[in-house]
Order: C-alpha cells, then sequence, then structure tokens
C-alpha cells in the first residue's frame, strides 16, 4: 500500500483563492489589510519563510510591511520594532519571525505584540482564548494541519492523534485545537524525552511529528492505515530539507503530508486567514461602534458553545 498524499501546496492555494473575494470586501469598506513582519538576523530559513509570507500578502491583495534587524540587534531595538508595528494603522496584523537569536528574550517580545494585531495566535492573551474556547486569532501551523486533514476528508472525530514535540508554534497548542468538541480528538502529547516513543506511535490514528530529529518516524512505528503529518524541517548538508518521517512510512500509512509541500504552505495560508479575519473583526467592531447592528462581538469559536461552561468542558 502507498500512502495518499495530504496535498498542501493545493490544499493552500484554495484557501488563498477564497480569501481574495474576502480582502476585496474588506477593502471596499474602506480596510485595507497590512501583514507586518519582523525578521531579527540572517537565518536563510526564516529568510525564505519571511519572503514567501510577503508573496503570499500580494497573491491576495494584502499590503506587506518589513522591519528587516540585524543579528546583532538588541533587545530594545526588537521592542522598538514591535511597538511601531502595534502603532502603524497600515499593519493590521503581524508576526515576529521565530526563533528569534540567542540571548533574545522572545517571550517579552511576544507579550508586546498587540493581541488584537498578534497574526499568529502566540500572544498569551490569544493563547489564553484558546483555552477558553473564545475568538482569536489561531496558531498557524496546527489550524493548517486541521484543515489539511479535513480538506482531505480524514477523520479526526474520535481519533487519537500522537504529537512528537513540544515547540510553541506547533506541539504545545495543537492539543488545545484537537480537543474541541468541533473536532473531537483524544491527543497524547510525546517528546524525544518520550519513554517507549514508538509504543505510544503505534497507536496513533493520525501521527504529527514536529520534533525537528531527521527521520525519527520509521515506517515499522507506524499503525497501517494512520495519517502523518511531517512538521519537522532538517538540513542536509547540500541544504536539502530532511523531515521527521522517514521516507518509507509512506509504504505503511494510509495519509502522508509531503516535506516540502504539505505543513510548510498550510502555515503561510492560516497565516492569511488569520490577517484577514483580524481585519473582518476590526470592521465589525467599526460598525458597532458606529450604529450599524450587524456588528456582531464574537463568542465562542470553534462550535463549543454548547458546552455547560467554560470551566466544564470535557
Ligand atoms: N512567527 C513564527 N515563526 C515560525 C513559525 C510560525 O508559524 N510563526 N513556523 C516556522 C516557520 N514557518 C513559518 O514561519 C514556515 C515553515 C515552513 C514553510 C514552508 O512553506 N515550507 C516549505 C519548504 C520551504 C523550504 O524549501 O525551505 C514547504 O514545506 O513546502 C512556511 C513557513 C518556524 N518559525
Amino acid at each position: 500500500m502507498t500512502a495518499q498524499i495530504l496535498d498542501g501546496k493545493a490544499t493552500a492555494a484554495a484557501i488563498k483563492s477564497d480569501l481574495v473575494a474576502r480582502v476585496e470586501a474588506l477593502k471596499a469598506k474602506g480596510v485595507h489589510p497590512g501583514l507586518g513582519t519582523v525578521l531579527v538576523g540572517d537565518d536563510p530559513g526564516s529568510k525564505w519563510y519571511v519572503a514567501g509570507k510577503h508573496r503570499d500578502c500580494a497573491e491576495v491583495g494584502i499590503a506587506s510591511i518589513r522591519r528587516d534587524l540585524p543579528e546583532t540587534a538588541t533587545q530594545e531595538e526588537i521592542e522598538a520594532a514591535v511597538r511601531e508595528l502595534n502603532e502603524d494603522p497600515a499593519c493590521t496584523g503581524y508576526i515576529v519571525q521565530l526563533p528569534l537569536p540567542k540571548g533574545v528574550d522572545t517571550n517579552r517580545v511576544l507579550e508586546l505584540i498587540d493581541p488584537a494585531k498578534d497574526a499568529d495566535g502566540l500572544h498569551p492573551t490569544n493563547l489564553g482564548r484558546l483555552v477558553l474556547n473564545e475568538t482569536g486569532p489561531l496558531p498557524c501551523t496546527p489550524q493548517g494541519i486541521i484543515q489539511l486533514l479535513r480538506h482531505h476528508g480524514v477523520e479526526i472525530n474520535g481519533a487519537h492523534v500522537v504529537v512528537v514535540g513540544r515547540g510553541i508554534t506547533v506541539g504545545r497548542s495543537i492539543g488545545l485545537l484537537l480537543t474541541r468538541r468541533s473536532e473531537n480528538a483524544t491527543v497524547t502529547l510525546c517528546h524525544t524525552g518520550t519513554r517507549d516513543l514508538p509504543g505510544l506511535l503505534r497507536q496513533a490514528d493520525i501521527i504529527v511529528a514536529a520534533a525537528g530529529v531527521r527521520h525519527l518516524i520509521k515506517a515499522e512505528d507506524v499503525k497501517p492505515g494512520a495519517a502523518v503529518l511531517d512538521v519537522g524541517v532538517s538540513r542536509d548538508e547540500h541544504g536539502k530539507i530532511a523531515g521527521d518521517v522517514h521516507p518509507d512510512v509512506t509504504e505503511v500509512a494510509g495519509w502522508i503530508s509531503p516535506n516540502p509541500g504539505g505543513v510548510g504552505p498550510m502555515t503561510r495560508a492560516q497565516l492569511l486567514v488569520n490577517v484577514v479575519e483580524a481585519a473582518e473583526r476590526a470592521a465589525k467592531a467599526a460598525d458597532a461602534s458606529s450604529g450599524d447592528s450587524t456588528g456582531n462581538g464574537g463568542g465562542a469559536n470553534d462550535g463549543d458553545s454548547g458546552d455547560a461552561g467554560a470551566g466544564h468542558a470535557g
């Protein structure tokens, strides 16, 4: 058996094409979405990702604002760039590209972002909203993975999902999304220190591999027919990408996301969704404050509103 492909490029293209009309509708109301990026240093991967984000913006009609700082930028200089974007009306949403150089206090930088402009969903307020099932930007890679699975009809409801990796952009938050009532999965969060990782992987209906360890997931660790999402990025000496998933897994899995061409394009597409949704929320709030009754203040973001109460969901 050869796994079917979870095609991130095609799925992201479909999402972007839907966004074009939403951006046009915003502009017709006088709201012009603009994505800002803060890039610090010369890491080739980060430079490539940021350039890609701005190419995506151009494709859907979102304006681009860049703040590129040298590797030697101080904490204060990085924080000044963040404050500037908070104040810039042309910037309706922005991201700070991670990782930041060694020695920079990343959490302090993320905490400075205006939560209403946090296009990555990584500000503590927005992570808190996610815990509470409140409306807000969703972390791009986790939400991109869910969209990729949905788009291909992979059953999430009732599935056992084993996540490998505990980083802030994927591992820490994906369980919060997948265990919402709308997704209804059961999630085991593992990492490189997990005892008997292969034993846990073999129980998984869906594996999300985000450890950044080349070929960590072997064919013999995968249940036949499982869906396997490869988020890991390591590069060999020629700069070629190697994922966390061994190529032989394709012979066992039912679904596999290529790397490149799987989760990466979905991360970028979800960023655009977050920028457009933030601009739509701002437009609604402006309508509401000017007395337009179609303004809608929000609510639960995921169909969980039927729960007995935020503290009792389960
Ligand atoms: N502020 C953030 N920093 C980082 C995030 C994030 O979501 N927010 N995630 C990653 C990097 N990332 C986005 O920033 C990202 C990674 C990969 C791709 C992508 O499209 N990859 C391509 C292959 C690219 C290549 O050849 O190098 C693919 O998978 O097809 C996009 C975005 C860490 N930092």
